[in-house]
């Protein structure tokens, strides 16, 4: 099926999130659309399963305008999303999901369990997915739990396919299965339009790539486009691609931590007796497929684990046993995995949000009343200096795109006085003019004689801004091994081998 969006204009107030927005996507074509944090990707997806209605311009599936009142009219059309937050219920199976996602518009025989079991095996054996119907959804890895969500699309007969940044959640493997999966999608004929920040996956599996900006197309770019022009593209200027850093000037050890012990309320060990330390000035970066404790260990940092044993050292001080609330006073920033869970409060402003974390509010409030104009002049500047892309200091957190979320976690934890940061996928969701700037943001922390922790599943942002890399396998340490470590050896201390040398 042929999809063509024609001069698609959004607004939000006096924002234009889309401005006149053409695009075209064959079928048997992968489509990319590539675009900073606030371009306008997801606003115009949003359109286009029905969730938005567009101010102007129109939906053409086969040259037939289409008129959307919710996601059920454009599923019923052919539009398949595969989100990135998955929208599965973990406790039941795969042919249950698929079951329920068929509720609304039915296939034959809809609430079939039998019918939908048959139909999981039907499209996992035509593209090779290796899913049983029986499995159920938590117990599965999330490269699997994506490909169930592929499974729901296509068993509603999706032809028109959205990725809105597919590769997010999945390990280095599991997103070359991916983007296989897309090719294979494309030799059937559906027409593929794929979202996301990370260049080398454009162009190893774009046909074409547009490029908004603003809220407007800004142009066609090839996929034999290097990096550097795609990101200048982008942005709208040259971006530095690699992180520039000089070598540590180490201090004394700031963060000792000896025989560390998380447990869940079950039981599960989930760090299994770590120790290091992390000199003052130095990044210490911690590599790993998602789901080995990495989690856990920068929770257990912050006071956020609860069955922890052993000892957390800061400065000599313990901080094993004390308060959330003591830990953050004590200068430990923190930029979470999940912004939306645990780094913003969705329903404050920017500005509130930017004064969360500080012992009493600190310097925003004295005497108890809070000082607004001092507020609202530091959150003009930290808008201005992260270049987060919002009407304005008062907008809601939710309504910010994902990457300008981040970017607000990170403006306020790095304005804050550290003696300690815990940085988990610092970049997650960010493009790429933003992540060069939030990379020099942590070692110019780092340079300030701070001890930093990065926690991230993106090897390449861990050699770029590790000075020493910890691998961790099922909640242990494989390996500390030094920055140039080659990427294949990585790779395999990732799934628990250790090669020789490495420092246990
Ligand atoms: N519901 C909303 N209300 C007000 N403004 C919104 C709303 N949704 C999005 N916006 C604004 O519209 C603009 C486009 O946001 P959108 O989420 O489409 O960007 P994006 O290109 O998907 O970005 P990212 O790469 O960060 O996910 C942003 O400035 C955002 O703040």
């Amino acid at each position: 099926m042929r999809l063509e969006l024609r001069d698609i204009t959004k607004r939000f107030g006096t924002l234009v999130a889309n401005n006149r927005i053409s695009l075209t996507v064959e079928p048997g074509e992968i489509h990319a659309l590539l675009g900073e944090n606030g371009a306008g990707k997801s606003t115009l997806m949003n359109v286009l399963y029905g969730l938005y209605r567009a101010d102007e311009g129109e939906i053409l599936l086969n040259d037939q305008v289409q008129h959307f009142t919710g996601p059920g009219d454009a599923i019923a059309a052919g539009i398949g999303m595969v989100h990135q937050h998955f929208m599965l219920i973990p406790v039941f199976t795969v042919a249950e999901n698929v079951m329920l996602g068929n509720e609304a518009t039915g296939f034959a025989g809809s609430l079939d369990l039998d019918a939908a079991r048959k139909r999981v095996e039907e499209i996992s054996q035509q593209f090779g997915f290796h899913v049983n119907p029986d499995s159920v959804i938590e117990t599965l890895p999330v490269g699997v739990q994506q490909r169930v969500e592929i499974i729901k699309a296509l068993s509603r007969d999706a032809e028109v396919l959205v990725f809105d940044e597919p590769t997010a959640v999945l390990t280095p493997q599991e997103t070359d299965e991916l983007m296989g999966t897309m090719r294979q999608l494309k030799e059937a004929g559906k027409a593929i339009v794929f979202i996301t920040h990370k260049l080398r996956e454009v162009r190893a599996v774009a046909d074409k790539i547009t490029v908004i900006r603003l809220g407007k197309v800004v142009g066609e770019a090839s996929p034999t486009a290097s990096n550097q022009e795609l990101a200048a593209m982008m942005v709208g200027r040259p971006v530095e691609l690699t992180v520039r850093k000089g070598p540590p000037k180490l201090g004394e050890e700031g963060l000792v931590v000896q025989d560390l012990r998380v447990i869940d309320a079950l039981g599960h060990v989930h760090v299994d007796d770590l120790s290091f330390s992390i000199k003052r000035g130095e990044v210490l970066a911690v590599a790993g497929v998602q789901g080995n404790g990495q989690t856990e260990l920068t929770e257990a940092l912050l006071g956020l684990q609860t069955h922890v044993t052993g000892s957390i050292k800061l400065d000599g001080h313990e901080l094993v046993g004390r308060s959330v609330r003591k830990i953050l006073d004590a200068g430990v920033g923190f930029i979470p995995e999940d912004r939306q869970e645990d780094g913003l409060v969705g329903n404050m402003s920017i500005a509130e949000n930017l004064m969360l974390n500080r012992s009493f509010g600190e310097p925003f409030v004295k005497n108890g009343n809070l000082q607004l104009g001092k507020l609202d002049e530091f959150a003009q500047q930290k808008l201005k200096e992260y270049d987060v892309r919002a009407p304005g200091i008062s907008t809601h957190a939710d309504n910010l795109s994902g990457g300008n979320q981040q970017k607000v976690v990170v403006a306020r934890e790095l304005s804050r006085d550290l003696r300690l940061l815990v940085a988990a996928q610092p970049t997650r969701g960010v493009d790429v003019g933003s992540i060069e700037f939030i990379h020099k943001q942590i070692i110019a922390t780092r340079d300030s004689g701070v001890p930093v922790i990065v926690v991230s599943t993106e090897l390449d942002e861990v050699v770029a801004l590790a000075d020493r890399i910890m691998v961790l396998y099922r909640g242990r340490i494989v390996g500390i091994v030094p920055p140039d470590t080659p990427r294949d050896v990585l790779g395999l201390m990732m799934t628990g081998e250790r090669p020789e040398g490495a420092v246990a």
